[in-house]
């Protein structure tokens, strides 16, 4: 049972650096999981075959992702099944993808979900932005739902600053699939009123894992007029 991957109640911990981010590579993002490890994360998300293997020796579930831009189209988290088994392949036990229904360079997204479901025999972690994308999902196949691209999908819209807890509180009262909360939980209470609103489980990342952003944070709180 693919809920026995992530036990109820635990952090997850994102670990990934762009190629622009000083912390960028395996050798960086291998040893943030082994951090995330030794200090209570159940299970690690982590971008790129390379990285999920440099994660392996942390001994967590590694939930894979494969961040793909492709011109025109606005998924890139792991829009095709192709980008799926190289993750599977390199050690991850679960796929996370985007789930919207906004256009791919890959499969449909039902055909995605059910061949990495089915042919990778791989638990599919649905990222969603609204709830009806993680109904559809949880339809599709989906073993589980996050709340992850809530506040991401309108570019047109103002930056996002607290996770979305009412995305939360809705998958978790509609969907039978644990409901993963992921997106802008910067703090132990954020994260701690997630597990409260309904979700299984949570995913952190920048602000454990990205220490540029970390030192964003603390310098322009600094800055503000007392
Ligand atoms: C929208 C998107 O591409 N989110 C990405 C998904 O993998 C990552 O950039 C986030 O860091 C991750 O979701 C964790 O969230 P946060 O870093 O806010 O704790």
């Amino acid at each position: 049972m693919s809920e026995s991957l992530i036990p109820r109640g635990t952090l997850i911990v994102s670990c990934q650096a762009r190629p622009d981010n000083p912390l960028h590579g395996p050798q960086f993002m291998g040893a943030m999981a082994l951090a995330a490890a030794q200090g209570g994360a159940s299970a690690l998300r982590v971008n790129g075959a390379e990285d999920v293997r440099a994660a392996m020796p942390a001994g967590l579930p590694i939930i894979g992702i494969a961040k793909i831009v492709s011109e025109g189209f606005p998924v890139y988290i792991t829009p095709s099944l192709a980008a799926a088994a190289e993750l599977v392949e390199a050690g991850a036990d679960i796929v996370a993808l985007d789930a919207t229904p906004r256009p791919r360079d890959g499969e449909p997204l039902a055909e995605l979900i059910r061949r990495v479901s089915e042919d990778l025999a791989t638990p599919v972690f649905a990222d969603v932005s609204t709830l009806e994308e993680g109904l559809a999902a949880e339809q599709m196949g989906a073993a589980f739902i996050s709340s992850t691209l809530a506040g991401y999908t309108d570019p047109a819209a103002p930056k996002a600053i607290l996770p979305d807890l009412a995305l939360i509180a809705a998958l978790a009262a509609r969907v039978s699939v644990p409901v993963i909360a992921e997106g802008r939980f910067n703090t132990p209470e954020l994260a701690r009123a997630a597990l409260d609103a309904g979700a299984h489980a949570v995913v952190v990342g920048t602000m454990i894992t990205n220490p540029r952003e970390i030192t964003r944070s603390f310098a322009s709180a600094l800055k503000r007029a007392p």
